[in-house]
């Protein structure tokens, strides 16, 4: 099992009070699989995300990727785990505007043979040379993932991927995800809040006021 995230709950002040953004949340993602979370605005997707990405420490609960169990280490020692680890890909891409395809690849790690393979795998090998003005959105997306995949992370996070993207490309942006997930074994976390891709994942769940509960899609 890759990410296991059991009965964590997160907080954040609200006036006198505080709101629960994630009410006793289990959920084990086990490696080269995909768990799309889906939920209304407000619900809890992105705190999920952030409690797995080792960014916000819950509460209570407990947080383990790759077997490591994250409460209680060090600032550095969790920055070290997400760099090794943990891919993050954030909705929009941030790519800097002067490098090319290959390039923003190469700035995290000097593994140009990788870098290649990667652009490869995302069906863009012949767009290295590009700068990101000279591509469409979803091959830019396309680098955002391959981005988040140059230090072989075992978790694969990703935040609405498809937001900024047609119908079409969107599904082919979620397919990518699985086909990279299934090929090199991560264990993927897909958050969106449109349902009509994933009929191909492996299990999609709910969020509603920070609860979890499986759901099924149609199709
Ligand atoms: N830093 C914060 N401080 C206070 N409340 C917060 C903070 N971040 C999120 N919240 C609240 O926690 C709840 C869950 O927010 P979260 O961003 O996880 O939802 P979401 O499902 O990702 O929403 P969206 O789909 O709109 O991005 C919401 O009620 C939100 O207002």
């Amino acid at each position: 099992m890759s990410l296991v995230l059991t009965d964590v709950t997160l907080t954040y002040p609200d006036g006198g009070t505080r709101l629960t953004a994630l009410d006793r949340v289990t959920l084990h993602v086990p490696k080269g699989t995909v768990t799309a979370v889906l939920g209304p605005s407000g619900s809890g997707k992105s705190s999920l995300l952030a409690v797995a990405a080792t960014l916000v420490t819950p509460d209570a609960g407990t947080v383990t990727v790759d077997g490591v169990e994250t409460t209680g280490l060090s600032r550095r020692a969790l920055a070290e785990l997400r760099r090794r680890r943990i891919g993050i890909v954030f909705q929009q891409p941030n790519l800097l505007p002067s490098l090319t395809a290959a390039e923003q690849l190469r700035v995290l790690s000097r593994r140009d043979g990788r870098a290649l393979e990667l652009l490869d795998a995302v069906g863009l090998a012949d767009q290295a040379d590009r700068r990101p003005h000279q591509l469409s959105g979803g091959q830019r997306q396309r680098v955002n993932i391959a981005r988040a995949l140059m230090d072989d992370p075992t978790v694969l996070l990703v935040d609405e991927p498809t937001s900024a993207l047609d119908h079409e490309r969107g599904a082919a942006v979620v397919d990518l995800i699985i086909g990279l997930t299934r090929r090199l074994g991560t264990a993927t976390v897909l958050v969106t809040h449109d349902p009509v891709h994933l009929k191909d994942v492996d299990r999609v769940v709910e969020v509603h006021d920070g609860r979890l509960r499986d759901t099924t899609v149609p199709g």
